[in-house]
């Protein structure tokens, strides 16, 4: 038998909103995700295996050949560097902003800040682009708290309905980048498993137009 085709999914909300389109591009698990400790799932087509990673995780198995393809944010794939992956399509699902934060009605100083975010790699990035001077310090959750509790001047962090900096007393400031979630692939993969990789790239192209237009009606 060939060797199995690896697909490495972030699971969380990505993972819900991943499934329906893998669905549409024939890929169902054979047993339901969410009854058992499994991390590792056969499925309907032939041969093509699913993980369940940890989001942050995914860049990493795929740019090493432990999985063939991945399904991960935009965010984390900044976040990695993942450069050595092609990334063929953008799956439209998870959009989100990453967005600098602060206390609503407080003006940043201008040349250097305290900067609490889980995004520690894109912050020094972004900031030292901008010739800004920034002490970044690494947290992983609750961001929004770091500012109320004197912990940092400015967050860098996922924006959404803005709902959770309101409740804050929090102001998005500054766009860094639009996220979306993304399919990435192995660049050995797409070589190797191209007769496989080939087709299923393009169904779930497919499956994202008929969505979009679904989206914006007729
Ligand atoms: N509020 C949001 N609205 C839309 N998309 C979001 C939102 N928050 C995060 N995302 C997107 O979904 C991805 C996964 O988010 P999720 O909250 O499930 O995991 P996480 O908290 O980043 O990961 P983990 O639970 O492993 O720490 C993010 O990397 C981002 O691309
Ligand atoms: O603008 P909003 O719609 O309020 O969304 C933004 C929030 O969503 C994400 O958190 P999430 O709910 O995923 O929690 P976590 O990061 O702690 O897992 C992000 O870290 C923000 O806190």
């Amino acid at each position: 038998m060939s060797k199995p085709l690896i697909l490495a999914l972030s699971k969380g909300r990505i993972l819900k909103e991943t499934l329906p389109l893998l669905a549409e591009a024939g890929i169902e698990p054979l047993e339901p995700l969410d009854k058992s400790r499994k991390l590792l799932f056969e499925t309907t087509l032939d041969n093509v295996r699913l993980v369940i990673l940890r989001a942050v995780d995914v860049p990493t198995y795929v740019q090493m050949g432990a999985a063939d393809a991945g399904v991960a944010g935009k965010d984390v794939l900044l976040e990695h560097g993942a450069r050595a992956l092609y990334e063929p399509l953008d799956l439209n699902i998870s959009r989100c902003r990453l967005m600098t934060a602060g206390i609503e009605g407080v003006t940043p100083d201008r040349a250097r800040r305290r900067v609490a975010t889980k995004f520690v790699n894109i912050a020094r990035r972004y900031y030292s682009g901008l010739g800004i001077q920034a002490e970044v310090i690494k947290l992983y959750g609750a961001m929004e708290l770091a500012p109320m509790m004197n912990l940092a001047d400015e967050i860098v962090d996922i924006v959404d309905t803005g709902n959770t900096l309101r409740a804050n007393g929090m102001v998005a400031r500054e766009l860094i980048a639009d996220i979306s979630t993304r399919l990435v692939v192995n660049k050995a993969s797409m070589t190797v498993q191209h007769a496989r990789l080939g087709p299923l790239i393009e169904q779930l192209r497919e499956a994202v137009t008929r969505r979009s237009g679904e989206a914006t009606g007729p």
